[in-house]
């Protein structure tokens, strides 16, 4: 059934368990996700970045919202797992409001860019015409490093906890996603990965919300491994470590965001196919191999993160 994100996100939070929010620019990737947490019994969050709403609109952003709510909602309904359907980084108002009025469940104003006070204003704003709508509003404080899809940050800015605290209660925001050091895509860290857990711990004793893992991938290196054996170049690729990311869970993030680990998923298993079957080209075949290593990823991560049989 199709739910409001947030109704995942507090049953989360009480147990201590996490959600991944699994990014999604085309059907295929979503079919893949929807399995895997089909089968693995699990609550399922489904993101889509303002860029991927853009892809699908093919230019037109209402029309982009549109499809993805149309095609989550067309499975959502005759499924009996939960599932939301969130605005990942909403940066710019008409995605935000184009979000809202095709039916999302949940929208992520990001103006962690901006000073606190105009982040905390442009929250506040989001979340009471969200709220109007039924619709759930999650927000950043600090910054990631890393560029992906548009989303650039500088440096890395740690979450303030006393700041965290004054931001959920002035804002009503429903989740919060607090910078502790991680950045998106696949060259995380330069050296060792760093996350601030006390900081995180701090933030989840002021706020008490759910929270929000942003950058979050671990860049699986058997997954990298297959796509470099077959012509993929990610040297330098590093993401979060599995046991710094059980530490996260364990100390309160709700939410995981996922792209990177599903996207080298999807490139190991298409490059692989396509050279083992030069005669092929039913794109159903090959995006299929690509799927195929997507459902994997997909289902160990709902495992690890504890929300396998939550649904
Ligand atoms: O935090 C994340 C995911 O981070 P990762 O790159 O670690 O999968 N996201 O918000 C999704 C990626 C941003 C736009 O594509
Ligand atoms: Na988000
Ligand atoms: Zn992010």
């Amino acid at each position: 059934m199709y739910v409001n994100t947030k109704d995942i996100l507090e049953k989360a939070s009480k147990e201590y368990y996490a959600v991944p929010a699994f990014n999604i620019n085309n059907m295929e990737f979503f079919h893949a996700i929807l399995e895997g947490a089909l089968e693995k019994r699990a609550p399922l969050i489904v993101e889509t970045s303002e860029g991927a709403i853009k892809y699908a609109g093919n230019g037109d952003i209402f029309k982009g919202a549109r499809f993805f709510v149309e095609m989550v909602r067309l499975f959502a309904d005759s499924v009996d797992i939960p599932v939301a359907l969130h605005l990942d980084h909403g940066k710019h108002f008409e995605y935000i409001i184009a979000a809202i009025k095709a039916g999302y469940s949940s929208v992520m104003i990001d103006a962690s860019e901006e000073p606190f006070e105009e982040n905390l204003r442009k929250t506040k704003e989001i979340v009471k015409i969200a709220h109007a709508a039924g619709v759930s509003v999650e927000a950043e404080l600090g910054q990631l490093a890393g560029v992906e899809d548009n989303v650039v940050a500088a440096e890395n800015v740690l979450v303030d906890p006393e700041q965290a605290k004054i931001f959920v209660e002035e804002t009503g925001v429903d989740f919060l996603a607090p910078a502790i050091g991680t950045s998106h895509g696949a060259f995380k860290f330069k050296g060792e990965a760093k996350l601030d857990f006390e900081r995180l711990k701090k933030v989840k004793e002021l706020t008490k919300v759910p929270l929000v893992l942003h950058g979050a991938s671990s860049v699986l290196p058997e997954y990298v491994r297959i796509a470099e054996e077959y012509g993929a170049d990610l040297s330098g690729a590093k993401g979060v470590p599995e046991e710094d990311l059980k530490k996260c869970v364990e100390l309160g993030i709700n939410k995981v965001n996922t792209d990177t680990d599903l996207r080298i998923a999807f490139i190991a298993g298409l490059r692989k196919y396509l050279k083992e079957n030069p005669k092929e080209f039913d794109p159903r075949h090959y995006l299929g191999a690509g799927k195929k290593f997507v459902k994997e990823v997909v289902m160990n991560r709902l495992e690890f993160l504890g929300c396998a049989g939550k649904a």
